[in-house]
């Protein structure tokens, strides 16, 4: 460094580092002024240095609205107000909601039970007038015939009957069952009444009275499967799969095109229904052979101790010691006359004739593959024959046999295919077991959940999911201290995380890093292909963005995660960022040994879903770049940590509306059409402050917050790497002296916090509202890496609006400055001509967006739009970059990641992508 001027200066990362001082002169017109700007800021950086940055925004941070609670409007005291724990009615409040089910079988007892969110909506201000403005009525919950809540999805064993109970009685399910249980009031349990099916439900009907004091309200096991099935299928976008030879492959099944089809249910037995409709169906066939008769012979030959080892079993198994192929009999030859390989299996256990063995001289595990395969071809045989009879193309697999094993999976697909020549189709169930309780849980019509539809559903695969896999358990503590112990135990353990997850710098969390791992989670997972549900949130409000060309065949994922390449490039990666986002969400809560500790339990968990999904990258459904990165943040918030970006965020915001009044001055002086360039590649210089980039975050160690804007609004030159900026400038200004009308209203869906919405998006919004468009801004319900969401938004805007009439104007306008600012301009009178500015909140918690689940609000605002602006790479790449739309549709990103430049753009990192699509 000697020789060279040194100046102090504040680092992007909030550090004070000493940096070789630059060259700041800059020889074009444009950019030299925002090198004054920037001196401005550096100065300005200093002070940030120095104070603790609290602003209104940041202050208290709550759960999004977006996802429905219990509905307190018009909520009133019951009798004596004075009284201790008086009883409160909500009258908005849906009632009678079911709240267990249960199935219970020969082997297994199947639950499905609803909890409600704990958290409570909060009607902000900006959320009032933004209602009133879209004319969305305002907390009428029967809007809604359903109540928002999750439903969970638990097993036991029959056998472990008071394991169940336990259960039950620790969580409390038996008591909301009558109808005031959600009041104070300690429910009583008479009266009480579960609804039930399965043999159990007669079996045990006393011991659930004596125990739990409740009655089990008996359903019929058909009727059930058949509505679980129903509900499956209509429901959930990733529930039918196909299985061919370990490929598992997600079918979208049209609702509209879903009847008939053939139910086969394997249980002990099997049940084979022809299903016509919602409670139209009929059993018209079955086999004895069914999961009893693998399970119960199976015991008797290998003396395994339960259904899973017996399956375990197998897959170390080589069922050509037993079973007599084709080849043997042809002398390892085809029969290729009738399409019979060598390898096919001429007779299921037919060596065992042949041989002079007894029992023990066959391995067990060559025993339970050839009785799995026996019993599984045949059950596909007599299915397929059975759909041949009706006429039906599709056969849907569900029942417990099944247990997502993939073996069983093949051998039944083959059946079918191999006996119907490729005619009908196998096709198995994620919630394959559950059919029957979740058929019970909806027979209680009152709770409306038949008219569910996909959007309504989120399905979250919460930290157990890696471990408990197929297995028969219970589900994992709620509980955070109990969950944090929980990780812990799994981890001491030394079993389980097999992601390839990176070394910490010691001394960063709690417990000095995360351990690279021992070994493969074989005790923890008895197939790869283990069953994995989550918990179905029902979001009532969501909706699908009303703007989509054609929403059946949007896919909002870019790149495609089924190729193994490509998903083992974005599991590194994302590995490779954990230490730092660990560094970033401890501190963001003080950095205390309770943040030290959830942070470790944190990286654990999320390291072992990536584990798991490499493993079988369709366990969660069907897996895309999207659904990775909302899984962290879910991870997070799962472990409480609430805003992990926080501090950088309030800080990138202070440093960069420090130099918005410089930058609005400079482009109040330019002509209109430099002025939409300039404003274009604003937008996209500042997508660069991306804190999940790891190319970005490097960079950051590199220069101040404007030094680092100032470089990338130097290498902005166009042509951009897909530049469509004229077609853009010609919808906007015309040409030919012919002058288009301004677009109505523009939704713009904004991204990161500080340069990127305070020099980019908001100086946008701003020429958009000058020219007579109205502006939504469209942000996050939820934080997510450092992107800004509609909570901070308000505050955001009112400080920029101290400096610029039209943003305040409109801010006023659109309900924003409600109480946020300080009136330094007042001019009531103009308020009700102004164009507004609004914010709503998109309705998620990801650096993406898929656009099939949205909020309310902004379905609502979207219904007057015809301008769509998506930026960032989230929203604009990684999702939505191929999504077209009914409206003219704008995608800005920068691309801060070198792979994802050359796979899509043909380009390199740092390329900026301003796509224009005119409407379609
Ligand atoms: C998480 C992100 C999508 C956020 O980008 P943004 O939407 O803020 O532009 C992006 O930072 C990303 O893809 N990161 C992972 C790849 C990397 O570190 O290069
Ligand atoms: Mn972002």
């Amino acid at each position: 460094m000697a020789g060279l001027p040194v100046k102090r200066v504040l680092g992007i990362n909030g550090k004070d580092e000493f940096k070789a001082g630059e060259n700041t002169n800059n020889t074009d017109n444009n950019k030299q002024s925002l090198s004054k700007a920037a001196l401005a800021v550096r100065e300005e950086n200093d002070k940030v240095g120095e104070r603790e940055m609290v602003t209104p925004t940041g202050s208290s941070i709550k759960r999004s609205s977006s996802r429905p609670q219990l509905d307190l409007s018009k909520a009133a005291i019951q009798g004596n107000s004075e009284e201790r724990d008086p009883t409160i009615l909500l009258p908005n409040q849906s009632d009678d909601i079911s709240h267990l089910a249960l199935d219970i079988g020969g082997s297994l007892i199947k639950l499905v039970y609803f909890s409600r969110h704990e958290d409570q909506s909060i009607d902000d201000k900006r959320k009032k007038t933004v209602k009133e403005r879209l004319g969305i009525s305002n907390g009428n919950r029967r809007s809604y015939p359903i109540l928002g809540g999750r439903l969970h999805f638990v097993k036991f064993e029959t056998s472990k009957i008071n394991e169940c109970l336990d259960f039950i009685s620790s969580k409390q399910l038996h008591c909301g069952t009558n109808s005031l249980w959600w009041t104070s009031d300690s429910p009583s349990n008479e009266n009480a009444v579960i609804k039930a099916t399965g043999g159990g439900a007669y079996k045990f009907a006393d011991l659930f009275k004596e125990r739990l004091g409740v009655s089990l309200d008996k359903e019929d096991e058909m009727d059930c499967l058949v509505a679980g099935a129903n509900f499956l299928l209509k429901a959930i976008r990733h529930e039918a799969f196909t299985h061919m030879e370990g490929q598992k492959e997600f079918v979208q099944i049209d609702h509209n095109d879903l009847f008939p089809y053939l139910l086969v249910n394997i249980g002990s037995g099997v049940s084979m229904i022809k299903v016509d409709g919602d409670g139209k169906f009929q059993r018209v066939s079955g086999t004895n052979v069914g999961g009893g008769t693998y399970w119960g012979l199976g015991r008797l030959l290998t003396k395994c101790k339960s259904f899973d080892e017996l399956l375990e079993l197998s897959q170390k198994g080589d069922n050509r010691t037993i079973d007599m192929l084709v080849g043997d009999i042809y002398g390892g030859m085809d029969y290729s006359k009738i399409g019979l390989s060598a390898s096919t299996i001429a007779s299921s256990f037919g060596k065992a004739i042949s041989d002079k063995k007894e029992l023990e001289d066959y391995r067990p595990e060559d025993i339970s593959l050839s009785l799995l395969r026996m019993i599984s071809y045949n059950i596909g045989q007599i299915s397929y024959l059975t759909a041949l009879r009706f006429g039906l193309k599709r056969i849907f697999f569900g029942g417990f046999f099944i247990r997502g094993h993939a073996y069983t999976m093949d051998t039944i697909s083959f059946a079918v295919h191999f006996w119907s020549k490729g005619e009908a189709q196998a096709m198995f169930l994620r919630h394959e077991g559950f059919l029957g309780a979740l058929g019970a849980f909806m027979s209680d019509e009152k709770h409306g959940l038949d008219d569910l539809r996909a959007h309504q559903l989120v399905e979250r695969f919460p930290m157990g999911a890696p471990f408990t896999g197929g297995k028969i358990h219970g589900p994992p503590p709620g509980n955070l201290n109990e969950k944090i112990s929980w990780m812990e135990k799994f981890v001491l353990k030394g079993t389980e995380i097999t992601a390839p997850v990176p070394m910490a710098p010691t001394g960063t969390t709690g417990l000095g890093g995360f351990e690279v791992p021992l070994s493969k989670g074989g005790t923890l997972r008895s197939d790869a292909s283990a069953l994995n549900i989550g918990v179905l949130h029902l979001v009532p409000t969501l909706e699908v963005f009303p703007l989509l060309a054609d929403p059946k065949s949007y896919e909002p994922n870019t790149i495609d995660l089924s190729d193994h390449n490509e998903l083992e490039y974005w599991f590194t990666v994302l590995s490779e960022h954990l230490p730092d986002l660990v560094d970033k969400a401890v501190a963001s809560e003080g950095g205390t040994d309770d943040a030290k500790r959830r942070g470790d339990a944190f990286a654990r968990a999320f390291s072992a879903h990536l584990a798991r999904l490499m493993e079988e990258p369709a366990a969660y459904g069907k897996l895309g770049l999207a659904n990775l990165l909302e899984l962290r943040e879910e991870c997070l918030r799962e472990f409480q940590f609430v805003d992990a970006y926080r501090s950088i965020k309030l800080r990138e915001n202070e440093a960069s509306l420090a130099v918005l009044p410089d930058l609005l001055a400079e482009l109040d002086s330019m002509n209109e059409e430099p002025r939409l360039l300039t404003l274009i590649e604003g937008v996209l210089a500042a997508n660069i402050f991306d804190w999940g980039s790891r190319a970005c975050v490097d960079l950051y160690h590199k220069g101040t917050i404007i030094e680092i804007y100032r470089m990338s609004r130097n290498k902005m030159q166009r042509p951009w790497r897909v530049d469509d900026f004229d077609l853009l400038k010609e919808r906007m200004l015309g040409s030919g002296g012919k002058k288009p009308p301004p677009h109505k209203r523009a939704l713009l869906f904004v991204d990161n916090s500080g340069a990127d919405i305070v020099l980019g998006m908001l100086p946008l919004a701003r020429e958009l509202l000058r020219r007579g468009t109205e502006v939504v801004l469209v942000a996050n319900s939820l934080p997510a890496l450092n992107d800004v969401t509609a909570m901070e938004l308000p505050d955001i805007v009112a400080e920029a609006a101290k400096h610029c009439d039209i943003l305040r104007k409109a801010a006023e306008a659109g309900g924003l400055l409600v109480d946020a600012m300080v009136n330094t301009l007042d001019d009531s009178k103009e308020n009700s001509t102004s164009v507004p500015l609004m914010v709503v909140e998109n309705g998620c918690g990801s650096p993406c967006i898929d656009l099939r689940q949205v909020s309310p609000e902004l379905a609502a605002a979207a219904k007057d739009a015809d301008l769509i602006i998506l930026e960032g790479m989230g929203r604009a790449l990684h999702t939505n970059f191929n999504a077209r739309f009914k409206r003219d549709a704008l995608k800005l990103a920068m691309v801060k990641n070198q792979r994802l430049a050359e796979k899509l753009i043909q380009g390199k990192i740092y390329d900026c992508v301003c796509r224009y699509e005119a409407a379609s």
